[in-house]
């Protein structure tokens, strides 16, 4: 039985559907992120799990029962929201006690526990400390050693990391993700940082206008997006209108080898930027290269062909092709994806 689970679950605010029929369910010690752009719905499935808003149909079951009558305080969730809404004039532990002292823990217990969780997330000692003066990345641990304190059985994290720069935001989900895997922690996390979603989660599920557009593990979401929106969504831009026939796809940028068996007809089909492989002129696709990006690790490089759209490239630091150049493009068939609608 999964920990977590939405059955049918939608809600309507302001005479919109910002929840379609939602099913979604979070197997006990996973962490599931969901993904999506601004007014997907995110933050409102976080809610009505949380008891913060209302289903107007279907059902939020916690370990198999029925959330509907459950106050917010009794459905043993914690929250974390983006602006870890910290109490600024108390200090380090007052801040982390606070679920505790709600719940009515003893000054003794309260204390240890506090003591355990700022250990847990790196801030040892740290009790006496004031959180105005805390950096971004501090009061961030703060906020999970309170969301943590009175032991959830699910935890939440909305945009967990949101405001932190980059470097802090990549150390920290290596951290949460250690810290969840050896707390045994069920986490539900929203964020709109793809980078974040697939380095924290066992599973990706991301949202469009209210539904769920795909849901898998992140190497499936990222090998083998469902749909040209999820695709897009995850910055992959080489597709394309196809016919397929056999185990080819025909194209304006050529035929395209696509798995037998796929379904035949007009379709749109992705090349990942991995599968648009350099040669020389003559023998591939012919293109110029209008654009190359340093992406760290390898550069993409923008190459328009004759006729259809640009294609991107992703290519070795020292073999990207100089703008202007001229180049063939052959296409790798393990890297096409044929879209769904
Ligand atoms: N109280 C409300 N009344 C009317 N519409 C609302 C209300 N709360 C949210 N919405 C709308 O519901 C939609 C979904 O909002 P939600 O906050 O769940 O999206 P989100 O995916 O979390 O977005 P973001 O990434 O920007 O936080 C948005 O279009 C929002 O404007």
């Amino acid at each position: 039985m999964p920990l977590l689970q939405l059955d049918s679950v939608t809600v309507r605010l302001g005479g919109r559907t910002v929840l379609d029929t939602v099913d979604l369910a979070v197997a006990e010690h996973r962490t599931v992120c969901v993904l999506g752009p601004s007014g997907s719905g995110k933050s409102t499935l976080l809610r009505v799990v949380a008891g913060l808003q209302r289903a107007d149909a279907g059902r939020v079951l916690l370990a198999g029962r029925d959330q509907s009558a459950v106050p917010v305080h009794r459905r043993g969730v914690g929250l974390m929201f983006q602006d870890h809404q910290l109490f600024p004039q108390r200090d380090v532990a007052q801040n982390v006690a606070f679920g505790l002292r709600m719940r009515g823990a003893r000054r003794a217990e309260s204390e240890r526990r506090v003591a355990e969780l700022l250990e847990l997330v790196g801030l040892p000692g740290a009790q006496r400390r004031s959180v105005g003066r805390l950096s971004g990345g501090e009061q961030q641990r703060v906020a999970l050693a309170r969301a943590l304190a009175p032991n959830p059985r699910l935890l939440m994290l909305d945009e967990p990391l949101g405001q932190l720069d980059r470097s802090l935001r990549e150390r920290l989900v290596v951290e949460l993700r250690t810290l969840f895997g050896q707390l045994g922690t069920t986490v539900l996390a929203v964020t709109h940082d793809q980078g974040e979603a697939f380095a924290l989660a066992d599973r990706v599920v991301v949202m469009r206008e209210g539904c769920i557009a795909q849901e898998g593990t992140p190497l499936e979401v990222w090998q083998r997006p469902a749909s040209e929106f999820v695709a897009r969504f995850l910055g992959f831009d080489n597709i394309v209108e196809a016919g397929v026939a056999g185990d080819v796809a025909e194209t304006v940028w050529g035929k395209l080898p696509v798995p037998l068996g796929t379904p035949q007809g007009r379709c749109r089909v992705l090349v990942r930027p991995g599968g648009v492989r350099l040669v020389p002129a003559a023998d591939g696709l012919p293109c110029e290269v209008v654009g190359r990006t340093f992406r760290g690790d390898h550069v993409a490089v923008l190459l328009r062909p004759s006729a259809g759209p640009e294609l991107e490239a992703s290519c070795g630091l020292g073999a990207a092709p100089e703008a202007g150049a001229r180049v063939g493009v052959a296409f790798a068939g393990d890297e096409v994806v044929v879209l769904g609608e």
